[in-house]
């Protein structure tokens, strides 16, 4: 289709899909999460201006939210460099950076990171949720929006000339806006035109994935090549998260290390725990899915990097694994989830 047929494409050029190693396929190494900014309940405790330290530590993992400094997560870049060593040293080969425009994409921090830590990283193309569009992202058409993601891939984001491996997180809100549906259709286009995969952030109600997938199809996306992200806080009902498995894409539980008893977007939702997640992969394997899960941390705030007592970039690597083995899944299929699924998806076409 294009050059990249057959190829990764990482911030460091494109690379033999064999070298990517065991990888996660939603994380943030440099972003900020300012738009989504969630005030604490009133009366609640409030932490002080300095809020890392360890008698904080607890109201921030139950908060993280809450606090604007904690939502910085661009301020910590010689923090996240020391983990991505510690990744590489507990075996990890690559990292999809699913930071797209409207949440600080700094594609140039990425190349150095990549650079200074031999860690493989995939950069996203493409924009967020609609609270972070741009009066000028909200007027443009499908094709002016789709032109810029092509552009982001084959030339480079930002004005780096560094290029994008990835369309998304493509961000969508529950109900989804119509810009978000124009961005929707424009990736579909551009997916048609690349051959390349696309990650999605779906709305936060259990029938978001299926109308994100239903609008990609119609504009000609490639539902096998996507990954729909965040099933973790979305789909709760096992009978609903099968059903939705027979859509085809990529299945994602991203945000392992995330356990918080109230999720403040919606109060509706129990957070699952970690083991929960667990026992929701082992559901997926048991109905046939083990070449459609993948899975990830999605660290987006400052609390969750092992700096200020978080778990960190590898605690899948170092805690999950064994669970997974624990529960049943074998090393082959342990396999899939972290290298061969996502070398099929992040492999260009
Ligand atoms: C930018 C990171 C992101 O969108 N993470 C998902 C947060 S949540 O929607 O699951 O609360």
């Amino acid at each position: 289709m294009t050059e990249l047929s057959g190829k990764v494409q990482t911030v460091l050029g494109p690379i033999d899909p064999d070298q990517l190693g065991r990888t996660m396929t939603h994380e943030h190494l440099t972003m900020t999460f300012e738009c989504c900014y969630f005030s604490p309940s009133p009366g609640g405790d409030k932490v002080p201006e300095n809020p890392f330290q360890m008698n904080h530590m607890f109201w921030l993992r139950q908060n993280p939210y809450g606090n604007h400094e904690n939502l910085l997560l661009q301020q910590e870049n010689s923090a996240v460099r020391e983990e991505l060593l510690a990744y590489k040293e507990a075996g990890g080969g690559a990292i999809v950076e699913n930071t797209t425009s409207g949440i600080d994409r700094d594609m140039s921090t990425l190349r150095q990171m990549s650079h200074d830590t031999g860690v493989h990283v995939i950069g996203g193309a493409g924009f967020y949720v609609d609270s972070t569009h741009t009066e000028a992202t909200k007027g443009m058409s499908v094709e002016e929006l789709s032109d810029i993601i092509v552009g982001e891939v084959l030339r480079g984001a930002d004005g780096t000339g560094i290029r994008c491996g990835v369309i998304g997180e493509i961000g969508t809100s529950w109900p989804i806006t119509d810009s978000e549906k124009r961005v929707l259709r424009a990736t579909a286009h551009a997916q048609a035109q690349l051959g390349c995969p696309v990650i999605i952030h779906p709305g936060r109600n259990p029938a978001a994935p299926a109308q994100v997938v239903r609008v990609l199809q119609e504009a000609g996306g490639d539902i096998g090549k996507t990954v729909m992200s965040h099933l973790d806080r979305t789909i709760f009902d096992p009978g609903e998260l099968l059903e939705f498995a027979k859509q085809g894409c990529y299945l994602e539980y991203d945000l392992f290390g995330m356990e918080l008893l109230n999720y403040p977007y919606d109060l509706n939702v129990d957070m699952p725990s970690d083991s929960q997640r667990v026992q929701a992969l082992v559901l997926l394997v048991k109905e046939g899915y083990e070449d459609h899960i993948v899975v990830a941390h999605d660290i987006h705030t400052k609390n969750r990097l092992t700096k200020y007592g978080g778990h960190g970039y590898s605690h899948i690597l170092k805690n999950i694994v064994p669970k997974m083995l624990t529960r049943g899944f074998t090393q082959s299929q342990v396999d899939k989830v972290l290298i061969d699924n996502p070398k099929r998806w992040l492999t260009f076409k």
